[in-house]
């Protein structure tokens, strides 16, 4: 069943927090809503969950306009940031609660509850307190909890935001692993665009309460919309061509020219950070207001005040990029 959004809007006071927004979430799909702190992202998952009413629009699930229905009449699955486990039950005890709260008797809970802790790979250690499991255990067992009762769509709220940097990664590998193969539609938000590039099919990029590029990740980070969204995600600096369009280079997009070789472009260096694998270089160009930030190997020599003539790389890509948000929409949606 898939979901769609009918342009919602919503309003705190005088605030306008959405926009009107279009969209739809398609069975099997795992749409990542990403945006800048207090873009909305939450309000919107709210919104689909019934937990916060829509000052205008519609919300289908499937054909059913779902708009006036509580969160407790919809089939929904929800995983909060701080995942809202009960500290005093076990990792079953937690699964069946919303079995229970329907009412399913007590054999039934017993076998859906496990058969959701397989799906996380947690059956082993569903008799456990929760209060003894990892941060990544605990995930398991709230996404296994919100999978219980055969949602319609899985919503989760920053489920990653609990985890340290480390733990993060390897989370973030696993959650989608488990994700892939949900057939309903899945709403995951974040601030976090590795968590995006990594977890998404889709991803919605939420700016000023719109939808400012819907698209895969590729699409956001190679073909970005405007300036906002080529910012938003990963750093994005900008040469002016021939033609006078301003065109979008990522820091791997140069290289070093050879130093007899053709080169594109001539930096002075700004300034050089070491990251380990890397360095990072910002320059200018002689007519350029904005710095250019570009990667170079770890054993280039570079140092700041210095000249430095780059190529754009082979497979690298500039593309013009637009400085305001126009309503580009990604291909397919
Ligand atoms: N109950 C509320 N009453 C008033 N304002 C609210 C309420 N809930 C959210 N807001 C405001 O709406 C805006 C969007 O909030 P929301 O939590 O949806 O953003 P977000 O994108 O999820 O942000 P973050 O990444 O910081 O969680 C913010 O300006 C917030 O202050």
């Amino acid at each position: 069943m898939d979901i769609t959004l009918r342009d919602i809007r919503k309003t705190f006071g005088h605030t306008d927090v959405l926009r009107g927004i279009n969209l739809t979430f398609r069975s099997g799909t795992v749409t990542v809503l990403l945006g800048p702190s207090g873009s909305g992202k939450t309000t919107l998952l709210n919104i689909v969950a019934g937990l916060v009413p829509a000052t205008g629009g519609h919300v289908l699930f499937g054909g059913q306009d779902v708009t006036a229905l509580p969160v407790e009449a919809r089939h929904i699955g929800y995983v909060f940031q701080s995942h809202a486990l009960f500290p005093h039950l076990t990792a079953a005890g937690n699964v069946e609660f919303p079995l229970r709260v329907r009412g399913v008797g007590r054999g039934e809970r017993r076998q859906r509850a496990r058969d959701a802790l397989a799906i996380v790979e947690m059956a082993h250690l569903a008799e456990r307190d929760v209060s003894t499991l990892s941060g990544g255990q605990r995930q398991r067992v709230a996404i296994a909890r919100a999978l219980v009762a055969n949602p319609d769509v899985l919503l989760l709220d920053e489920p990653l935001s609990a985890l340290d940097p480390q733990l993060r990664d390897r989370i973030r590998e696993e959650l989608r692993a488990l994700l892939e193969p949900l057939p309903v539609p899945v709403v995951l938000v974040t601030h976090d665009q590795h968590d995006a590039f990594v977890l998404a099919d889709q991803v919605v990029l939420l700016h000023g309460g719109e939808v400012a590029q819907l698209g895969t990740p590729q699409d956001l980070y190679l073909r970005p919309a405007n300036e906002t969204v080529a910012r938003f995600l990963g750093i994005a600096s900008y040469l002016a061509d021939d033609e006078g369009n301003r065109r979008l280079v990522r820091p791997e997009d140069l290289e070093l020219a050879a130093d007899d070789g053709p080169c594109d472009v001539v930096l002075r260096i700004e300034r050089v950070q070491f990251l380990g694998d890397r360095q990072r270089v910002t320059g200018s160009t002689p007519d350029g207001d904005a710095p250019i930030i570009v990667d170079v190997s770890k054993a280039a020599r570079v140092a700041a005040g210095e000249l430095a003539r780059f190529r754009i790389r082979r497979n690298g890509r500039t593309m013009p990029v637009a400085a305001q948000a126009s309503h580009l929409v990604g291909p397919g949606y």
